[in-house]
Parts: structure tokens; sequence; C-alpha cells
């Protein structure tokens, strides 16, 4: 945790959720309630096909809703791609950029993730901007040098501790139930947050960190209370509201 700063747990349900799942979104904007919600902000990503149906089920919950990925353009003959505007205009506040599996399964390069969150700033969505080593740079030692490689290159000039959140998710952490050790985690959200500090100053020390990368009920306490982690991503765990629900509250005991 980061003193005086309001934690984030989000959801990204990558491509899994119909119309079926919108119980679990139900179940969700119904359980994420005051006064924990007063301290900690709740946000689900579901697939864009049930972007608009979840805000409209959520008008009368904090929760925020968001999606996964957008173009870095506003609008155009871009087939098949979204627009930061359209996810605006079908009222989600947030939007994923440069998630690893964008990154590997679509070529995207930090300089386009980077225009990405431009486009998001524009629309006056949040950019939730991923970054995260590989298996095989952890093994040679690079961890560091990849997360100050992605910080400063997808990471645009304009974010503010308003319009940005960045989660580290290591590569290897992601879907595989191993999680770095809380030592390793502190050490990389400590050193993210020097970098932002040096780089952007007050809104640097203020811009939430979200670790991701197989957070479940049972590790969601000890992650969460490690410095500098302001929140988490979720991927499968956030798929049933019980335990996207249990990692939320793990912060009745942080906060108490
Ligand atoms: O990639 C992730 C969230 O964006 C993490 O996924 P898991 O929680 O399934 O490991």
């Amino acid at each position: 945790m980061t003193p005086d700063v309001r934690p984030l747990v989000a959801g990204n349900w990558k491509m899994n959720g119909t119309r079926a799942s919108l119980d679990q979104i139900k179940a969700i904007a119904e359980g994420v309630r005051p006064p924990l919600a007063d301290k900690v902000e709740a946000l689900i990503c579901p697939p864009t096909t049930l972007l608009y149906v979840a805000t409209a089920l959520c008008t009368d919950s904090p929760l925020a809703i968001g999606a996964q990925d957008c173009h870095q353009k506003a609008s155009g003959a871009h087939t098949g791609d979204i627009s930061a505007e359209m996810i605006a205009d079908a009222f989600g506040t947030y939007v994923i950029v440069g998630h690893s599996e964008r990154r590997t399964d679509h070529a995207e390069t930090d300089h386009l993730v980077r225009a990405k969150a431009e486009a998001a700033f524009a629309a006056e969505l949040t950019a939730i901007i991923c970054i995260g080593e590989t298996a095989d740079e952890r093994r040679a030692g690079q961890a560091l040098d990849v997360i100050k490689r992605q910080l400063s290159a997808s990471v645009p000039d304009s974010a503010t501790a308003e319009n940005t959140v960045i989660a580290y998710e290591p590569i290897w952490a992601i879907g595989t139930g191993v999680t770095p050790t809380s030592g390793d985690v502190e050490k990389a959200h400590a050193f993210m947050r020097a970098e932002l500090v040096a780089r952007f100053g007050d809104e640097g020390r203020k811009m939430r960190l979200l670790y991701g990368g197989s957070v479940k009920p049972a590790n969601a306490g000890e992650l969460m209370g490690i410095a500098n982690v302001d929140g988490a991503l979720i991927g499968g765990a956030s798929l049933k509201a019980s335990d996207f629900l249990a990692i939320y509250r793990a912060y009745e005991a942080l906060l108490a």
C-alpha cells in the first residue's frame, strides 16, 4: 500500500464471458459497497461485447467497468478495432493497454502502447498500462532493466496519477499459479515508484501500482499488503464473483 493512495482491485476477463456471465458482474456490483467501496475502488474489464450492458448493470454501484484494449486513433478505417471514444461512449471509464498477451499476440510495441494510452487520455479514460518481464529475462537478471525500459517507453509524458495506473505483471506468473516472493514484488514496486517519482514528481508518488499474476483469495492479503502495491489486476480469479469479492475484501483486514 502507499499512504494516501486509494487502492484499485481490477478484474481482466480476457477472452472469457458471454451474456450468461453478466450474473457474475451483477453479483460483484452488489458486493462492492460502502464503507469498503469508499476506500477501495473495484473494476471489471469484460470483453467488449458485454461492455455496454455491464455499465448499465452498474448504474447504482460503485463498481467501475472498463475495456481490455483500444486503438490508438479516435476513429477510422480499422476493421475490428475499438476506439477509446467508443469505450467512453459505452460508459466505460478504464482501459487496459499493453497487456503482455496483446504485446505477444498482436506484436504491440512500447511505442504503440504509449499511443494507445494517449488515446485513452484524449477520451478521458484512465489507462492501465501493463508491463512485466518474461521468465527468460528474469533468469538473466534483467527484470528491473525490462521494467525500466517499458515504463520509460510505454508511459506517456502526459501521464498523471488520475489518468494512469501501472500494472506490473511478470509474464511467468500469469495463469501459472506461481507468484514472485513478497520480497521480489516489494523490490519491483519500489523500483517502479522510484522511476515514476524521478520522472513525474508528486504525480509519480500517487500513481497506483497494481500487481498482477496468479492473484487468488489465498494470497491477496499478503500481496496487497506489500509497500507500493496499490491493488491487483486479476485474470482467472476475477471470473467468479465470490473469488473476486474475496480478493477485494482482503482490504477489510489490511485497512482495519
Ligand atoms: O494477466 C492477468 C491479468 O491481466 C493475470 O492473470 P491471472 O490472474 O489469471 O494469472
